[in-house]
């Protein structure tokens, strides 16, 4: 199943790897077709009725692999209203082609006459709210003709999402729709099949630019990043929490030992540092912490630079076990998770060393290994996030691999970068999409850089709005 924003995010990637959406559209509109056949006979009449967005072009495609038929084709509203250039050009091709293509803007006007079969490309996805005119009569005289209808992605006006049917929806016999099952036809009464169109797998299993889009939030979504960090190092924290600022994040707070404030407040005038009394996290601290997080419903980024004294990592635990909001769990924090019972949303961001230190997979390639830590997330009940050449991120159940980054990257400093972009991105959001956004977006920071040796991770943060506002 896929929901309609993730489809989109495919779509994009499948442009990004050379797929571009016009050609999906040829297939689209090809499998709508194969089912017509299916439904009609040798001197039957078939009806188009096409939309003005992406799903009205499919089915404008489809007119094309009719010919048998002779179809007649009806476009709802005016012809210069067709809302994206590969629909418009494909309404254009039956026009110049001489196909039997009426723009009809009163849906009277329609006449089905004695048809066998209607095809409805009115509304897919892109619809919102009840059905408007010309559509809303149109999908009116569809419900009372007799023909078969056959919808193109879904019967227009339900929601592919939510499967809400609004009273004017289509009612329709058979419904072909793209790429996988949309949750939104589930409880359908009419048959629905999945057509292939020919999007590459790896449009959803590698990182690209629509799971930036996808992963990105609004400008406004006002998060307030908390890092609990620091104590025997002080780089470690500051990268996480600069990075945050400039993925979006509102605020970047970092709580961390009196005796390190000055050092971590001097990296940068943007970060506002609070500071507790001893020289490293300890249990004492850990409810103070609790508060303001909760006060605040910060996304909170544990470990980095906390180190492993006892006191600390007793202290994380207890953190753990007790904030309930979403947190990004890096470094020295990482190896309790596997003893922490919580509710909360955790996302894990292991290299290979830690990966294997929480009780994952030893593995050498991590992408060869992806299996073995979706396997593991799952039993974990967390995100793990796991970093090496290629990023592996999974929830336990579906996995994607971000390739993106260069070799410079093993330079220290760009996983805490990574921590940071995360938390900016999680609030509201599936931790999975937000992770492979994040990775996308780290990656691609450093490739825009790349010089061939000589990345730091502090290059990094400069670069990060580049990437994800410029590039989204
Ligand atoms: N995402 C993908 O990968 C692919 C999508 N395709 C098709 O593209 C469709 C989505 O296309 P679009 O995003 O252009 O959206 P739609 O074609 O579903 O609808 C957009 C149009 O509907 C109008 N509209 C919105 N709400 C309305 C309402 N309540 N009443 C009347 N009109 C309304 C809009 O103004 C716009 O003109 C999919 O359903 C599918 O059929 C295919 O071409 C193949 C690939
Ligand atoms: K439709």
């Amino acid at each position: 199943m896929i929901t309609a924003a993730r489809m989109g995010a495919v779509d994009r990637n499948a442009e990004a790897l050379g797929v571009p959406r016009k050609q999906l559209m040829e297939s689209s509109g090809n499998s709508v077709a194969r089912t017509v056949r299916e439904e009609a006979s040798e001197g039957d009449s078939v009806v188009i009725i096409a939309g003005r967005g992406n799903n009205g072009g499919d089915a404008l495609v489809a007119a094309r692999f009719l010919d048998e038929y002779d179809p007649s084709i009806y476009l709802l509203g005016r012809p210069e209203t067709i809302s994206t250039d590969i629909a418009r050009e494909n309404w254009e091709a039956l026009e110049a082609a001489g196909y039997d293509a009426e723009a009809v803007t009163d849906s009277t006007d329609l006449d089905f006459g004695d048809s066998a079969v209607i095809v409805d490309g009115m509304l897919g996805t892109g619809i919102s709210g009840e059905l408007r005119e010309p559509e809303a009569t149109a999908a009116h005289e569809i419900n009372a003709a007799e023909a078969t209808v056959v919808s193109v992605d879904v019967p227009s006006g339900v929601d592919a999402d939510s499967g809400d049917v609004p009273e004017s929806a289509v009612e329709a016999d058979r419904v072909v729709t793209f790429h996988d099952g949309k949750p939104g036809l589930a409880d359908l009464d009419c048959e629905v099949s999945v057509a292939d169109i020919g999007i590459p797998a790896a449009a959803e299993r590698y990182v690209g630019p629509g799971d930036l889009e996808l992963g990105t939030p609004a400008p406004d979504a006002g998060t307030r990043v908390f890092v609990i960090g620091g104590g025997p190092y002080t780089g470690a924290p500051a990268l996480s929490a600069q990075a945050a600022l400039r993925s979006g994040a509102e605020l970047s707070f970092l709580a961390c030992p009196e005796s390190i404030k000055d050092v971590l407040a001097g990296y940068a005038e943007d970060l506002i540092v609070q500071e507790y009394e001893s020289d490293r996290l300890s249990p004492a601290e850990v409810e103070g912490l609790i508060e303001t997080a909760t006060k605040h419903d910060d996304v909170v980024v544990l470990g980095p630079g906390l180190g492993t004294a006892d006191e600390t990592l007793e202290a994380a635990r207890t953190f753990l076990e007790e904030f309930e909001g979403p947190m990004v769990v890096d470094a020295d924090a990482l190896s309790i998770v596997p003893e922490v019972e919580t509710d909360a949303t955790l996302i894990c961001t292991p290299n290979r060393k830690e990966l294997a230190k929480m009780g994952g997979p030893e593995l050498d390639d991590l992408e060869a290994g992806a299996d073995e830590i979706e396997a593991f997330a799952a039993e974990l009940g967390h995100v793990v996030m796991a970093k090496a050449e290629a990023d592996v991120v999974t929830d336990g159940e579906h996995t994607r691999i971000s390739t993106r980054g260069t070799p410079g990257m093993t330079v220290g400093g760009t996983g805490d970068t990574l921590a940071g972009i995360i938390a900016a991105f999680i609030k509201g959001a599936d931790p999975l999409d937000a992770a492979a956004a994040a990775a996308y977006a780290n990656g691609r920071a450093a490739e825009r850089l790349d010089r061939g040796g000589g990345l730091l991770a502090s290059d990094l943060l400069d670069e990060l709005p580049e990437v994800i506002w410029g590039e989204r």
